[in-house]
């Protein structure tokens, strides 16, 4: 199943600087480990906003839920998912 997910990060200006570093590479480290799996299609950085587009291809909202709640970020983004199907006129064999 396919997901539409906008991450918007939002970090508080009185966290540390040593913890932010920490968790944006953690964060970098775990969203490569996902995107190397094949369930995090897509990541596509939002122009001038600290936030993404991506699609993900997992069994459904759980497994959605699990992965981006394992986000060393995930405390500090709003997030906003939204299901996608298939439209009749896609060309692309992928799209499910
Ligand atoms: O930078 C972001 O958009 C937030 C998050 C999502 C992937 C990643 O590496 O960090």
């Amino acid at each position: 199943m396919l997901f539409h997910v906008e991450m918007d990060v939002r970090i508080p200006y009185d966290l540390p600087a040593e913890k932010v570093d920490a968790l944006k590479q953690a964060e970098r480290v775990r969203a490569m480990e996902l995107q190397r799996t094949g369930a995090w299609r897509h990541l596509w950085r939002v122009a001038g906003r600290y936030a993404n587009v991506s699609i993900f291809d997992v069994s459904g909202a759980q497994e959605l839920h699990d992965m981006l709640s394992s986000l060393p970020l995930f405390p500090f983004m709003e997030i906003h998912v939204t299901p996608l199907c298939r439209h009749p006129s896609s060309i692309h064999d992928d799209d499910r």
